[in-house]
């Protein structure tokens, strides 16, 4: 989810509500790491950011965790604590070995 400043609000990224897998990439050759969302229906790209060294992961609840970046803050609303657990120590790896 993005979070809409403007209305105060959080409105899902892409197109439509719907599940999405997240994925976090680490590219080959340079010590970068992004983090990529595609709906499970029809693979829309709903989050594609860079995780840079200085992101502050926030893990707001047990299933709503959350960062920003310099134009916008994103939301990732889990279906399970469990995949939360596992997305936010992916998330801090990934912080830690930039
Ligand atoms: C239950 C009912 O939930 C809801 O209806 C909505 C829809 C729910 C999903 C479908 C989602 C779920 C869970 C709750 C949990 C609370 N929450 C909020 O949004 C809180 C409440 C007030 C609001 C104010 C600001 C806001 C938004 C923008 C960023 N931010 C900050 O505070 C940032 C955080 C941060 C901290 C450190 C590092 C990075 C970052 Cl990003 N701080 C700063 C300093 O940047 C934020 O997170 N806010 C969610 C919510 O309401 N909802």
């Amino acid at each position: 989810m993005i979070y809409d400043d403007a209305n105060k609000r959080w409105i899902p990224s892409g197109s439509s509500s719907g599940v999405s897998k997240v994925h976090i990439f680490q590219h080959n050759f340079q010590n970068s790491f992004r983090v990529v969302g595609r709906k499970l229906q029809d693979h829309e790209v709903v989050i594609n950011c860079i995780i840079a060294r200085s992101l502050k992961y926030n893990q707001a609840t047990p299933t709503f965790h959350q960062w920003r970046d310099s134009k916008q803050v994103y939301g990732l609303n889990f279906s399970s604590k469990e995949d939360a657990d596992a997305f936010a120590k992916a998330m801090n790896l990934a912080v830690e070995t930039i």
